[in-house]
């Protein structure tokens, strides 16, 4: 990985709401997104997770500038992204591609796949027409699907296969960052191993970076570099992800992997079963966001908001009490051992 990251964020936010309505009332304001600072490198995955409604998919549409944040910064190997318009943003767009989890959704059911994969070198006048159709089969093949395939439609193929399609029509501009929103949660878990080797090959001979969105902690396990944990619009945790799973920092991290059952001779002997809901975005708790449903909650947490910071090389905590105690070596940071309630 090179010193620069391929994307960098910085105190990305997005809020909904607050538009003054009918009669001069102001409707109330949702914190999707708060002041989220991440960086993926060339090559890299960064997987996002956190339960459902905690902003991972607005995340990733900001990023990709198909939402505009309220606030923050987006650079993409060094080039500040928000406020792009014209030519610009489209040649933004050449690098930055999106994959949805419904790919049926996604994949216009009156064009024939030939049609879909050759929208974009149309629109960003790739390619002499008379090769449109070699350069499709190519895609076709790279992802696993066969030349014949070309003059068939959406409906016409199973679930997995349509992900082919939505990978392929991905990297048609040849893109180096691919934000992939639950690309494989709508498919039989076999059919996720096969998409998920398939995006992980791809990563290797096209040299691409992923931020990997999903629920599913197993997925992300399987296909990240490094993870970022997300709750109520936040990252509360960032790690390789080896480290992250081995030993979790902070509360909430803790408790999504709590949930997810042990095999073998591992077991989870310290689970920590999660309480209550996310919180309101429309009325989010003072100070830790993540206090009222935290065991390990402590004086300063319903009033101080907990900034994200460094406890470790490659491991970012928003915590006032991190779970120090199951780690050993952690003597940069003796004053949080203990601490908690
Ligand atoms: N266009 C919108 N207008 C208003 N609120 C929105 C909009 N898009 C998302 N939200 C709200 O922002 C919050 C975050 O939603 P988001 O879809 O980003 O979460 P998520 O973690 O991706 O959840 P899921 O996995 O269920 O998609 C939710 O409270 C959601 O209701």
């Amino acid at each position: 990985m090179s010193d620069q990251p391929l994307l960098e964020v910085d105190g990305l936010t997005k809020h909904f709401g607050g538009v003054t309505g009918l009669f001069g009332r102001k409707t109330p304001i949702l914190r999707a997104v708060n002041d989220v600072s991440l960086k993926v490198g060339e090559g890299e995955t960064l997987g996002l997770v956190g339960e459902s409604g905690c902003g991972k998919s607005t995340l990733g549409r900001c990023i990709s500038q198909l939402q505009e944040p309220t606030a923050g910064s987006v650079k993409f190997n060094g080039r500040e992204l928000i406020g792009l318009k014209g030519n610009d943003l489209r040649a933004m767009r050449r690098e930055i591609q999106v994959i949805f989890q419904d790919p049926y959704g996604s994949l216009n059911p009156r064009k024939t796949v030939g049609s879909i994969l050759s929208e974009a070198f149309r629109i960003h006048k790739l390619h002499p027409r008379a090769q449109w159709r070699d350069r499709v089969v190519e895609l076709l093949e790279t992802v696993g699907l066969l030349p014949s395939h070309i003059d068939r439609f959406p409906h016409e193929f199973s679930g997995g296969q349509r992900q082919r399609i939505s990978i392929a029509r991905a990297l048609t501009l040849r893109p180096r960052l691919i934000v992939a929103d639950e690309p494989v949660s709508a498919l039989d878990v076999s059919v996720q191993s096969q998409v998920l080797n398939l995006m992980m090959s791809l990563q290797r001979s096209h040299r691409l970076a992923y931020l990997f969105i999903s629920h599913d902690l197993r997925v992300v396990r399987h296909i990240s570099d490094r993870v970022g944990v997300m709750y109520f619009g936040r990252i509360v945790e960032t790690s390789a992800t080896k480290a992250l799973f081995d030993g979790p920092l902070h509360p909430y991290t803790k408790s999504l992997l709590s949930a997810v059952p042990k095999t073998g001779r591992r077991k989870n002997n310290d689970r920590l079963i999660l309480q209550g809901e996310l919180p309101s975005p429309i009325r989010p708790p003072t100070g830790c966001s993540f206090h009222p449903r935290c065991p390990f909650r402590g004086e300063r947490c319903s009033s101080e908001e907990p900034e994200l910071r460094q406890v470790m090389p490659g491991r970012w905590v928003s915590c006032h009490y991190p779970l120090l105690e199951d780690q050993r070596g952690l003597d940069s940071v003796p004053q949080y051992v203990g601490e908690a309630k």
